[in-house]
Parts: C-alpha cells; structure tokens; sequence
C-alpha cells in the first residue's frame, strides 16, 4: 500500500468555512526559519470583512540535525492531529470546525471578540500535519499512515541502538488514546484491526515482525512494562494487585541510567502474542482502577516501555546494543476552569496540572536554548522520568491532538502553542552500546571516509596530471591522506586485536568456569547416588548397612593414606597371595589365616623389615594365636575417634537445604549413627575384656 506524509504537494485546503479567504493567508512566510517570534499583521479599518488579520504563531526555530559528538543531535519531531468534530461538538449552537490544513501550515480562525465580523487566522507550522476528520477527503490521514510518519522511524532507530519517546498531548477528548492505542483501547478486536489499532500496538507488532527477519546471528530480547502516574503517584499497571492494592511506586535515581521505578513489573516478552496480552492487561487495569476509584483514565498518564536489546555475533566478533522506547499518552490538558468543581476535582486537576505545568516548564527551558538555564525536571514524577526523553538521549516525537470545533478554541490555540515551542527541544541521542563496540564502529567508518577520499582525490588528480604546477601540491595532499589512512588503520587494528584479546581472554574464564562447576555437578551427583543408596539400606536395618561397610572403608583408606608406604602395600600383596586375609582398624593391622584358624595383629607403626630377608620371615616372627582368642577389644576412645571420622565424613555429604527427602535421610543416618555409637560404647563399657567388639562388618550380621 503506497502510504503517503501529510503536508506534501497532494494536501488541498480542505472545503469549508475558510474557502473564500484564501487571500490573506498570502502573508505565511514560506520558510520558518525566517518565521518572527509572533508577528501579528493588523488588517487596515477599511479592510472588507471578507479578509481576516493573519498572526504567524511559529517561533523561530534553530533546526538542527548533525552527528558531532553525539550519534544524533536532532529536534523533537512535532506533529498535530486533528480528529473529526463528535455530536456534541455538532450539536452546539454556532458549531463551527475552524481548523483548516494548507501545506505545511495549519490555520486556525478565531472570531476576534467585539467586532463579530472580523477574525484572525493563526497559523502554525508543524514537522507532520495529520487531517483526519473525513475519511472520504483525499487527505484523510489514516491510523497506518500516523504511525508510518511517527512511528515506523522511532523503531528503525530503536533497533540501531537509540532510544525514543513518542508523547500525545492534547485536551481530554481530543484523541491522544486514540492515536496511541486505538479505537477501544481494552478490545483485542480494536486493537489488531487494521483500520483502528493506534501506534503502540502497531509498534508492537512491527517489532517482532523485524525481529523474524534479523540475521540468525544477532539474539533480541524484549521487555514491556506500563505504568501509569496519577495525582504523582505511581501505579504499576502489569502488577496484578493494583485494583486491590494501590500502594504507589518509588522513583529513584541511578547514577548511569538515570530515574527509574523501584519495583516496577518487568515482563519478557517472546512473541507479539505475549506482548499483546501485557498490554491488554495494562490496559484494563488502566480502565477499572480509574472506574474503581470514580476517576476517567483521562486524568492519568500513562507510560508504555519497551527494552529491546540486540546482540550480534559475526566473524567471530560481538557487538550488543540497547535501547528504550517509551510511548506515552498524556493526562488530558484543559485547563482548570473548564471541568474541575468539587474540591477533589480542584486537587486533582492540580496535580495533573502540576506535571503538565512542569512539563510546560521544561519544554520552555529547553526551547530558550540558553546555556546552563536549570531546567526544573524535578518538580513533577512524569518530567523527572521523561528527563532523558527532553533534551536527553533520546530521539522524541510530540503527537498534539485537537478537535476543530470552534466551541474548543483556547484549548486548541494553547495546545498548538504548546507543540509550537515543543519543536526547538534538540535532543542529543547516542548509540547504546558497548564503548569498545562503539570505538571499532567509529574507526570503521572513519577507514571508510578516508578511502573514499584517497580515491576521489586519486581521480581527480589524474584528471588534472596535465598542469604540473598543480601536481606538486596535489602528491603532498595525497601523501597526507594515505598516511592519515594509514594511522587510523593501524589503531583499528589495534583496537580489534585488543578486542579480540578481551574476548578471548572472557571466553577462556568462562571455560574454567563452566569446567569448575561440571565437577561440582559431578560431585553433587555422587553425592546423591550415595544418599539414594543409603536410604534403600537404611531402610532395611541399621545395623546391615552397606553404608557402615563405606564408612569403615573410608577410614580404613584413611589410615591406608597414614601408613600408605610400599611396605604395608608389599605385605597386604604377600598377604593375599598366601591366602591371609588383612583387616586394618585405626592404628594396626590384623592378618588372619583361615586354614590354621590362627591370627596376629601388629601395629602400623612397627611395621618394619629390618632384620628380615623377605616379607615370609618378617610374618612367621609374628606371634600368632588362635583366632578365637585373637580379636582386640576396642577400647571407648577408639569408638569415639571412629565414630569422630565416620560424622565428619557424613558431614561432608551433606545435601543442600532444598533437597528435603536428602536432608530427612541424612538426618536418619545421623540418628542411627548415634544410636550405633552408644551401643558400642555401652558394649565396650559392660563387657570388658570377656567381650570383644571389633569394628567389622561382620558384627552386625
Ligand atoms: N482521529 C479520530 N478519528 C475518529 N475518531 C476519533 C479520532 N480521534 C479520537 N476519536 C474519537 O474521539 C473520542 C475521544 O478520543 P480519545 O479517547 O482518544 O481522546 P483522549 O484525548 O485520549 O481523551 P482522554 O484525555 O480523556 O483520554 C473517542 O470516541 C474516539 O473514538
């Protein structure tokens, strides 16, 4: 669909009221740059009623539009929009729509009050200028075309890194949420529909849309929050108490990222299905608050943001950005007078004021263009969070809505000044990206810039070889650019080879990392087998615990580390081989010989061969005696330095606090340990040397 701007050649002076003036309107200078502050052009007395005096409302504007060094210094984009006169409008006497639209410029006639028969037109000139009061006027500005002007570059740039502010303002009534959000903001149907869905949903869509067709490198994530400010407080509109609870919101401020909203809801968004939902539930949440407490949405302000933030990895390179767009509808703007009568009302219409009053504030301060002029962001919550939106790094478009119905006059004028002053905000938006990122980038674009010069330069002074006089002075100049080129080569390579380094360096702490806790996982997994393995056995009976076997294992390994030397190996070896078997408890070692039903027992210590030939000898000068008589009784510290290690080594199985089935079966074998514990103590206590308790598996068969 070819979609069209407003404002262009194709705009005709819409048919109405004004039709048979169009002389006077002559006087609109053609540029506004030139523009005077407010020039207003008496008409003579004998001027025939038929023509009006003309008063240019356009203020000189320093347009401004460079690189320097910001990414991008630019002015708000302002547009106006006017939305076709409602019954009521109509149906008041002397209705009369005086708003007409003439290329650039947008003319309102106002009844200059005494003379009945004479008027003023005040024109007003805007970046965009929306028609939309009849849909069968060749200049109709639709819903798409709206956010194809206003919209549509707010998400390029968002996608390039920078941040971006779309706010409508305008009197209540006069289509800010229609323009935003659509016809019915709160019906999904309206909300998609082609014709009536507003800017944010469209801008929603359109995202994901862009994002289906990024390179399968770059990763995009999204995030959505809303938020609405009444009577400066703040309500989180994704938050699902809100109509149960309206406690409001803190902002506090970041000393990088500037104001924000402490605890704001913060959704991740995958699709525009998801998205769409938020800003359904937003959206009524909007509405019932409003409903519940005897308000109209009207009052409020609203805040949509959107967190988009791309990282692209190509070549082995990496580059992330970010950016912030926030679209906000505006509390309606009429004046105090108008509709605010009880007291509540009065407080209320002051609170919006204030923030709208502050904004007015701000938007003058910023259009003065003055050096160091304070700028009062803080006096009200809505310019405090909009502070990088106004004169900040952002690239941000005002929307004014008006009504063309005479009966909304004062309104309409004092909006379009609004929007009028609006227009000299220069805002000074950068990239949001890595420094490191942002260095290559510019280096980058400078080698580029250079080369092209060195090759127009090359052309041209080919084309002029024929006059040597001038070639002297062309070589020195080429010298120049080839060594410039050369130097700035060089420290993009510099910079890309430290990159590179950075980025090796990051990728090597995150192997060991990774590496690191794969052992941890594996230890941890270990951990549980043996705990599974435990409760299947303690399930069974304490005292037939594979578990104990473990237990004795590990201390009989410890003390295989206490005496670990090749001799004890060489005679456990020899022991084996001759058929003896070897048991080691805390500090000997018992070695029994089951054919001859004898036994000896040494101890660790006294393990030495000296004197002996080989280990034969050293095991036959050994004291044996029948077995029966052999076994050594375990005196009550040996139990209790025993029992000692086997707690230590449960201790350092113990599972996590999350793991509850873990935890109440470590709990058990802790238990039945201490349970074991004291029947041996109490053995070794009643029995003496009669009865002999050796820590073996065998005992608790
Ligand atoms: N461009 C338009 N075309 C057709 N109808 C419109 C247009 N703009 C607004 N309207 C209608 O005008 C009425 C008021 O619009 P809307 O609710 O958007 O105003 P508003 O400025 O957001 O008001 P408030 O400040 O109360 O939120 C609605 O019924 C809406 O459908």
């Amino acid at each position: 669909m070819a979609l069209s701007t407003p404002g262009s050649s194709r705009r005709k002076l819409p048919t109405g009221t004004f039709d048979k003036t169009p002389k006077s309107l002559n006087f609109t200078p053609k540029s506004n740059y030139a523009t005077p502050k407010i020039k207003k052009v008496e008409t003579p007395a004998s001027t025939p009623e038929c023509f009006s005096s003309v008063q240019v409302e356009t203020p000189v504007i320093k347009k401004r539009s460079s690189k320097e060094k910001f990414d991008e210094i630019s002015n708000l984009t302002v547009a106006v929009r006017i939305r076709p006169m409602n019954s009521k409008e109509l149906l008041c006497v002397g209705a009369a729509d005086v708003v007409r639209v003439r290329d650039k410029d947008l003319i309102i006639r106002s009844q200059s009050t005494g003379n009945s028969n004479m008027s003023t037109d005040h024109i007003f000139q805007y970046d965009h200028i929306f028609w939309s009061c009849d849909e069968n006027d060749p200049l109709y500005t639709s819903q798409e075309e709206v956010f194809f002007t206003l919209g549509k570059p707010l998400l390029n740039s968002a996608f390039k890194g920078y941040n971006g502010c779309l706010f409508a303002y305008g009197q209540t009534g006069s289509g800010k949420s229609y323009s935003m959000m659509g016809k019915n903001m709160c019906e999904t149907v309206d909300i998609d529909c082609e014709t009536f869905s507003g800017i944010t949903p469209r801008f929603c869509r359109d995202i994901f849309e862009r994002i289906s067709k990024l390179d399968k490198d770059c990763i995009c994530t999204v995030e959505v929050s809303y938020f609405e400010i009444y009577n400066e407080k703040i309500h989180d509109l994704l938050s699902s108490s809100i109509n149960t609870n309206r406690t409001p919101l803190k902002v506090r401020e970041h000393p990088e990222c500037g104001p924000y909203v402490v605890d704001l809801s913060v959704e991740v968004v995958k699709s525009y299905k998801e998205l769409r939902k938020w800003l359904l539930i937003g959206n009524k949440n909007r509405v019932t608050a409003a409903t519940n407490m005897n308000e109209k949405s009207s009052r409020s302000h609203s805040i949509f943001s959107i967190e988009l933030c791309l990282s692209d990895e190509k070549n082995g390179e990496s580059a992330s950005r970010k950016s912030k767009i926030s679209l906000v509808d505006l509390a309606g703007s009429e004046r105090l007078g108008n509709s605010h009568n009880t007291e509540e009302k009065i407080r209320e219409g002051v609170c919006i004021n204030k923030s709208l009053l502050t904004l007015g504030k701000v938007i003058s301060a910023l259009a003065d263009q003055k050096k160091n002029q304070f700028v009062p962001y803080r006096d009200s919550v809505l310019t405090w969070l909009l502070r990088e939106s106004l004169g900040g790094n952002s690239l941000t478009s005002m929307l004014a809505t008006i009504t063309p119905a005479n009966t909304h006059l004062d309104e309409t004028i004092a909006t379009l000044r609004y929007a009028c002053q609006a227009r000299s905000i220069v805002n000074r938006a950068r990239i949001n990206e890595n420094p490191h990122d942002r260095l290559i980038r510019e280096l980058r674009s400078e080698v580029e810039r250079l080369r092209a010069l060195r090759q127009d330069f090359e052309r041209s002074s080919l084309s002029t070889s024929s006059l040597t006089s001038c070639n002297e002075s062309h070589d020195e100049e080429l010298e120049g650019l080839r060594n410039k080129l050369k130097e700035t080569e060089g420290r993009l390579g510099e910079a890309q080879k430290s990159w590179e380094q950075r980025f090796l360096e990051t990728k090597k702490s995150q192997l060991k990392e990774l590496a690191e806790a794969e052992k941890y996982k594996a230890e941890l997994e270990s951990k549980v087998r043996i705990m599974k393995t435990l409760d299947s056995n303690v399930k069974l009976s304490p005292y037939r615990s594979n578990f104990l076997k473990e237990l004795e294992g590990v201390l009989t390994k410890e003390n295989d580390q206490l005496f670990n030397n090749d001799l004890i190996d060489s005679l456990k070896n020899w022991c084996c081989k001759n058929g003896l078997t070897c048991t080691f408890t805390s500090e000997s070692l018992v070695i029994k010989d089951p054919v001859e039903h004898k036994q000896t027992s040494v101890l660790l210590s006294s393990v030495n061969l000296k004197g002996f030939e080989n280990i034969s000898d050293f095991v036959n000068s050994l004291t044996w005696t029948e077995s029966k008589n052999l076994a050594k009784k375990i005196t009550k510290t040996e139990i209790m330095s025993s029992m000692n290690n086997i707690y230590q080594s449960l201790a350092s199985l113990q599972p996590a606090e999350d793991e509850t089935n873990l935890c109440l079966l470590f709990a058990k074998v802790n238990k039945t340990l201490q349970s074991f514990e004291a029947a041996l103590l109490s053995n070794a206590k009643n029995n003496n040397s009669q009865k002999v308790v050796t820590f073996s598996s065998n005992v608790f068969k």
